[in-house]
């Protein structure tokens, strides 16, 4: 399997994090993907190739202007305010507040924000906007043919709405895919998230839509992150109504359990008879996931590759989460060695 990759994720290198009360060094760090790199050149995957340009149509097909604007503006702005840390957002859109959107920066930072974790940094943007061409490239691959093909992309995308960023995510990689798809003539396009956080803004973004199916595995958000989306009860809206399914899960979840989820999402998967299956690959569903509580094992990250193989369609796989523990990059390439053994 041809794997999509490029140096520019390093220009993604913040050095706060807000966790616990504290600034500590961020989870999401230029050494995940490092991890998994080597371990695709370990196991001799296949190719490893740079992404081509496709520019911003792709990304301003999902996100909106200005929030694409402010994201590149608001690190040097903040510098311009008189900030000395990196750009973290103090203020909400409390209930019943205005949606108008402040001038000031500060204002701004809690306007497109959807959680305060992530700081904003010189070269977030250009990390972002090289991550989503990662996926066009990856996109492109299996539109000429391929039968799977792994963007490795960093930052992260699925929590990531059309105008709010947060989670360690700026541009929603895998919307941009599936939007791709559709612009380039597919009917159909399903979306599995297997993150072990809920893809709210892979949700969000088709919520009204039928031509994406979006299935989300994930910890319940009644305990974990993002907590406020991912609930079973969330099945689509107007002409995307059955077109969105979630499975939340208790802490402790061993593969058993997921599995069974991930097999009825497969089942919807194949009536819903797509052009392509785009995954949204996480692996903090591991046992030792620092900021996770399921417990999947190494070897089931071969045996989820098997089932999303059994699916039988071209399958795009696009990195999200994992944490650095050194068997991010086992777990990673256990999935795609897994749907390559079963193929
Ligand atoms: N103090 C630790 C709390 C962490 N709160 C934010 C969790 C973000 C998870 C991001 C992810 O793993 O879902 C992605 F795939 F997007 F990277
Ligand atoms: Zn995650």
């Amino acid at each position: 399997m041809e794997t999509i990759y490029t140096e520019k994720h390093k220009l993604r290198d913040a050095k706060t994090e807000l966790c616990g009360g504290e600034l500590v060094e961020p989870f999401e760090r230029p050494s995940r993907a490092e991890y998994v790199l080597d371990r695709v050149r370990e196991t001799d995957l296949g190719p490893v190739s740079d992404p081509d340009d496709f520019g911003m149509d792709p990304i301003l097909a999902i996100h909106d202007t200005e929030f694409v604007a402010f994201l590149k503006t608001a690190p040097a702005r903040w510098k311009e305010a008189g900030f000395n840390g990196e750009a973290i957002p103090t203020t909400w859109v409390g209930r019943r507040m205005s949606h108008i959107r402040p001038n000031h920066v500060e204002g701004q930072l809690g306007y497109y924000a959807l959680a305060g974790e992530t700081s904003l940094t010189e070269g977030t943007w250009e990390a972002a906007y090289a991550s989503a061409q990662v996926a066009l490239t990856g996109a492109a691959r299996i539109r000429a043919g391929a039968g799977a093909v792994f963007s490795l992309c960093r930052p992260p995308g699925h929590h990531a709405t059309a105008d709010m960023y947060g989670g360690y995510c700026f541009f929603n990689n895998a919307a941009i895919s599936a939007q791709h798809f559709l612009d380039q003539g597919a009917k159909r396009v399903a979306i599995l998230d297997v993150d072990f956080h809920h893809g709210n803004g892979t949700q969000d973004i088709f919520y009204d839509r039928s031509d994406v199916f979006f299935i989300s595995l994930h910890g319940d958000p009644l305990e974990t992150f993002p907590y406020h989306l991912g609930h079973a009860e969330e099945t689509g809206s107007g002409a995307g109504t059955g077109f969105n399914l979630n499975f939340p899960m208790p802490p402790d979840t061993p593969f058993d359990v997921w599995q069974a989820a991930l097999h009825k999402g497969l089942a919807r998967i194949a009536e819903y008879k797509p052009d392509v299956l785009i995954i949204s690959l996480g692996v903090d569903t591991f046992e030792t996931d620092p900021i996770s509580f399921f417990k999947l094992k190494s070897d089931d990250f071969l045996t989820m590759g098997a089932d999303i193989a059994s699916a039988g369609l071209p399958t795009h796989f696009i990195m999200e989460g994992g944490y650095d523990v050194d068997e991010i990059g086992v777990n990673a390439v256990n999935v795609l060695q897994g749907f390559e053994r079963a193929n």
